[in-house]
């Protein structure tokens, strides 16, 4: 998976969150999207989701040497974070066999996610009734389990504990092969292993580049 952003901007009404960004992101490889609050972390890895357009410039995308369309780009990915929301009226098992109808997982079944997820206890419990960090954990295997070449990350750890923390590290680590992996973070924890930094500060209209 490559992605190349050329002579990238966005902007909501006057105001422009990022321009001029060109870069490009390669699979094997993890990158961190960095900044501190509010400078425009989600917005690109939005953009790049295919779910934002861009107010100026270019995205492509490709894979195996074939050019895939931005509104094709949802099939070749597997997203987490703090703004996407669970469906809270599953159980546990339910959410993951829903998902499963739509999406592949990487070689593992339904129970074997569950055990991954150390989820076990809560197989027949409502995602509704789940703690936050219960949630996060799942959205994180979820994306992190999903056979799909691109994979972000945006505040991966949010509402984790320490083991949560280690977990979702154990995890990442364990299925980073051959893989295009974006985080988007302001936590060094959750990026310190990143090959490549994106600072979205440097592509403000007003910073200095
Ligand atoms: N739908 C929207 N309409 C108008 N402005 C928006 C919208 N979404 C985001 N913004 C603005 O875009 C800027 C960047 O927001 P964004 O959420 O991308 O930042 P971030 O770096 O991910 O922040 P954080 O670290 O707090 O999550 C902020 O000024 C925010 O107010």
């Amino acid at each position: 998976m490559q992605v190349k952003l050329s002579a990238l901007g966005k902007r909501y009404n006057f105001e422009w969150i990022f321009r001029n960004l060109d870069y490009e992101f390669s699979a094997g490889n993890i990158y961190a999207v960095l900044g501190h609050n509010g400078s425009g972390k989600s917005t690109l890895i939005n953009t790049i989701s295919g779910f934002l357009l861009p107010s100026e410039g270019q995205l492509s995308f490709s894979h195996q040497n074939a050019t895939i369309p931005v509104e094709e780009i949802y099939r070749y990915l597997s997203y987490a974070a703090p703004y996407l929301e669970t469906v809270e009226e599953f159980t546990l098992t339910e959410i993951l066999e829903f998902h499963t109808r739509f999406k592949q997982l990487r070689q593992i079944s339904v129970p074997e996610l569950i055990d991954r997820m150390r989820l076990q206890k809560s197989r027949d419990k409502y995602v509704k009734d789940f703690s936050s960090g219960m949630k996060q954990r799942l959205k994180l295997g979820l994306a992190i389990y999903t056979e799909a070449p691109l994979l972000l990350l945006d505040e991966p750890t949010t509402n984790l504990d320490q083991e949560g923390i280690d977990w979702y590290l154990e995890h990442l680590h364990q299925n980073k092969q051959d893989r295009l992996i974006i985080i988007g973070s302001n936590i060094s924890h959750e990026y310190s292993f990143a090959d490549e930094r994106l600072h979205i500060t440097d592509y403000h209209p007003v910073a200095k580049k």
